[in-house]
């Protein structure tokens, strides 16, 4: 076959994915987040909204938009919210922003969100959405966690400690389920997922032309 005529198989459109992490507070989920951003250019982590105060470390616009109650009130009113729940006394939200449009034109999304958010996101767009659970080995090793953490009080830790057997039940709510033990292979699982969606046959839009063009 001439060179011109072939296609790259890499550069087939597909549609972008919006994928979901999920696990109770400690159990590495920002971890797992930052390597996966870090390793992978095509994935855009969606910023959400928040009223809890900023933590060590952070940047306003990075990690979270910080906002207080009267702009976040001003964001629901104005129907910003793609999704949002209220998560250990704060809200959380997911700001609408260009989504939509972006997982036309191929762009995939990171949502580092809880329960309440993925079921929403799942109800208006299950095509898109890919649900991953993250469990910590040992609910010991979950406090050891966020201890070592180092940022937030003994109150706060306590509080995460009693909400992560409610969070840990909806763990039937997900596609995939990754126990983060050693944080290398949860990483390369979580990886695994993520490549193996993109390749799904409905998201890649391009293939009818490429399968097209085989079979002339
Ligand atoms: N529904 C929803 N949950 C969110 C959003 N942003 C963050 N969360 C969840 O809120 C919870 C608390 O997040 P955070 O205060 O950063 O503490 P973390 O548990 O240590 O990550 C986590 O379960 C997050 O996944 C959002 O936009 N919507
Ligand atoms: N597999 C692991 N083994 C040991 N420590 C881990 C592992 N994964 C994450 N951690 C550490 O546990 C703490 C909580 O992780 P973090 O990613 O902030 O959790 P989450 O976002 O789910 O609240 C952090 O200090 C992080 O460095």
């Amino acid at each position: 076959m001439a060179e011109a005529s072939r296609t790259d198989p890499d550069t087939l459109h597909r549609r972008g994915l919006m994928f979901i992490l999920s696990s109770p507070s400690g159990a590495g989920k920002t971890t797992i987040s930052n390597m996966l951003l870090e390793a992978d250019p095509a994935i855009m982590l969606s910023v959400s909204a928040t009223t809890r105060p900023m933590r060590k470390g952070e940047e306003d616009g990075v990690h979270y938009h910080f906002v207080d109650d009267a702009e976040f009130d001003r964001l629901l009113e104005e129907d910003g919210f793609y999704e949002w729940a209220h998560v250990f006394g704060h809200r959380y939200g997911t700001p609408k922003g260009h989504i939509r449009s972006a997982l036309k034109d191929g762009q995939d999304f990171l949502f580092d969100i809880d329960w309440q958010g993925t079921q929403q996101l799942y109800q208006k767009d299950q095509q898109d959405v890919v649900r991953v659970f993250i469990l910590p080995p040992s609910l010991e090793e979950l406090q050891r966690r966020l201890t070592g953490r180092g940022t937030d009080s003994a109150e706060v830790i306590a509080a995460r400690m009693d909400r992560a057997r409610a969070e840990i039940s909806h763990w039937d709510g997900y596609d995939y389920v990754v126990v983060n033990d050693d944080v290398d292979a949860c990483f390369a699982k979580v990886r695994e997922i993520l490549e193996a969606e993109r390749m799904k046959r409905q998201r890649q839009t391009g293939l009818i032309d490429f399968v097209r063009n085989l079979m002339r």
